[in-house]
């Protein structure tokens, strides 16, 4: 259980996330909606200790997260793996060794300095490329690939953290329809496959109610919306989006994907 007690992170006068208090079972599929500059990325960034709150705790069964420092500091970060935008690979390298830096935080730096990964740590790299039908590509260089390629190569090196949670920060917003979809399906996968918690922020409302069981709806740095995508009103989407509601909802909510079911080509994909 993830439990956040009154977190803010202050930039200047500014607060970017404004006492947030959350719990977050076990499990989850959780969207984190609201329009551009509402706080998603600092939130996450946050649970990840990838920045420092101003105030309140991140607890995680137990156990302080917001205390850590040091080796527990680094553990954390590989139990709490992050997906960005822009896929964060090192370009020049291949895939398989990009997924194995997933496994950076379970073996010694001169493993990964001299490339002499453990028979274990490529079984799970490679199994975890498997599971996104892309260990084909093991070899090949990570910026040789396609954007929606290059983010299930993240999404891999993620699972090879072998995570309790996956902080997902907009992990579409530089993909088409069609590579959307199947990251938005990999997620799902790594959820109801794997049981790991998912918090994913995205811009996009139809998205958040096609693939999440619970939505969490900021504005100005605050939750203003938390609960199930049917008890999202049209009232409380244009309250979260305002001017930009119309753009992020233009398309009716598909029933969500059955797992490891694709649902039909290019359906709510705003
Ligand atoms: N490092 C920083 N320094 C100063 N201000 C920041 C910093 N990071 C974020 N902010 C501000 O905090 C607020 C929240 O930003 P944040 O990126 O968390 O929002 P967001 O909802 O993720 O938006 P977006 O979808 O555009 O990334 C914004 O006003 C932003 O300008």
């Amino acid at each position: 259980m993830l439990v956040i007690e009154g977190l803010t992170r202050r930039f200047g006068d500014k607060e970017a996330v404004s006492h947030v208090d959350l719990e977050i079972g076990e499990g989850a599929f959780i969207g984190v909606i609201g329009r551009s500059g509402a706080g998603k990325s600092t939130l996450l960034r946050m649970i990840n200790r990838l920045q420092d709150p101003s105030a309140g705790r991140i607890l995680y069964n137990g156990r302080d997260v917001t205390a850590l420092k040091g080796r527990a500091l680094r553990e954390w970060r590989a139990e709490a793996a992050m997906i960005f935008q822009q896929f964060n690979l090192v370009g020049r390298l291949d895939v398989l060794t990009n997924v194995l830096m997933g496994r950076l935080a379970t073996v010694p730096a001169w493993r990964a300095l001299t490339k002499s990964w453990r028979p274990e740590d490529r079984a799970i790299a490679l199994s975890a490329l498997d599971q996104f039908d892309i260990a084909p590509l093991a070899a090949q260089r990570a910026d040789s690939l396609s954007g929606g390629q290059q983010q299930r190569v993240a999404i891999a090196r993620a699972l090879a953290q072998e995570p309790a949670l996956i902080l997902a920060d907009e992990p579409i917003a530089s993909l088409d329809p069609r590579n959307t979809k199947i990251v938005m399906d990999a997620l799902l996968r790594i959820n109801k496959h794997f049981g790991i918690t998912v918090l994913c922020n995205l811009h996009s409302l139809d998205l958040a109610r096609t693939y999440c069981d619970r939505l969490v709806g900021m504005a100005q740095g605050r939750v203003v919306f938390d609960g199930a995508p049917q008890a999202l009103t049209e009232q409380v989407a244009h309250d979260l989006y305002g001017l930009e509601a119309g753009e992020v909802m233009d398309m009716p909510a598909a029933a969500k994907p059955a797992f490891g079911s694709a649902i039909p080509e290019g359906a709510a994909l705003a």
